[in-house]
């Protein structure tokens, strides 16, 4: 399952924003290794009061994320669950999550398309490895992606990210909260959420790299939740890219049919397609043009 850390190991830092359900506190955890004590910093994950119902499901996402070990997916310490507190206790992460830096960032040539490409294959590669383990994350977006390092497009070194907990699981979640996340979650989980599957992160993958990809906005924002439930019902596509290659990709993830959605081991031998044509593009256009 997970480690169940004592609240005397943490010490509570300053707010960092919060989730759907959740509140995130920078934080510092006392540890003793030979007899030494460590103070690391870590990122707490709170659970709302409101939402206590919701802490079996919080526990299963950490569970998830402590059984794998890899370097693009978030280290989770444990749980610290004491009284009316459920607590997520992960490894802090320098950047934050990515859909607020992509804004802040939003026209700044560091966030260049080569930059883009790297973090969107890095994050098949953590897609490949959950899939090659059968494991479903089921909230794959562009605010669960972590950026651990901003890279150097002047010396060259690329960005760093680790795709982070899936938070409370949408099987548990009412429809409006599924309606709300459309067009991340997929089609097939909306009627019946138990269609989590493999092939649902491939769709939602296909809406994070369309995220990655615009310049900062948010697909269908300005939709109502009945127009939201209309596009799918109308079998719609999110506004193409200019890049005819990237919005084809994403075009093939986001298939309504899920069969028919790319294995992870053919997206990340497309977005290498895509890195290695991305020179002639970059002559032409303007990185907000794409
Ligand atoms: N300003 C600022 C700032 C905010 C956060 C971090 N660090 C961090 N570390 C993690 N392990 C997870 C997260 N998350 C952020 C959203 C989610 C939702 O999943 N997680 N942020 C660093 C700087």
């Amino acid at each position: 399952m997970f480690h169940k850390i004592k609240k005397e190991e943490l010490t509570w830092g300053e707010s960092l924003g919060q989730g759907s359900f959740t509140k995130i506190f920078k934080g510092k955890r006392e540890e003793y290794i030979d007899c030494d004590s460590h103070q690391m910093d870590v990122l707490l994950k709170v659970l709302d009061h409101t939402h206590r119902n919701y802490s079996e499901s919080l526990f299963e996402a950490a569970s998830i994320m402590s059984q794998i070990s890899h370097k693009h997916l978030i280290l989770v310490y444990g749980i610290c669950a004491v009284n009316k507190d459920n607590i997520m206790v992960q490894e802090y992460v320098k950047h934050g999550a990515l859909d607020i830096y992509l804004k802040k960032n939003k026209n700044k040539s560091r966030v260049n398309i080569s930059w883009k490409l790297e973090v969107a294959k890095q994050l098949g590669y953590a897609m490949n490895f959950l899939e090659d383990k059968r494991i479903v994350h089921g909230n794959i977006c562009a605010k669960n992606i972590l950026l651990t390092r901003e890279g150097d497009a002047m010396t060259g070194l690329p960005p760093f990210i680790k795709l982070s907990d899936p938070g409370i699981s949408i099987t548990i979640l009412p429809i409006e909260v599924r309606i709300d996340r459309i067009p991340w979650v997929a089609p097939e989980c909306i009627g019946n959420p138990r269609n989590l599957s493999l092939e649902s992160d491939k769709w939602s993958f296909g809406t994070t790299l369309w995220e990655i990809f615009s310049p900062g906005d948010l697909p269908l924002n300005s939709l109502e939740p009945s127009q939201k439930l209309q596009f799918y019902q109308d079998y719609l596509r999110l506004p193409a890219p200019k890049w005819s290659e990237l919005a084809h990709l994403i075009n093939q993830c986001m298939a309504y049919q899920y069969s028919l959605r790319p294995c992870f081991r053919a997206i990340i031998r497309d977005l290498n397609r895509l890195i290695t044509s991305d020179y002639e593009l970059l002559s032409d256009l303007p990185p907000s043009e794409i």
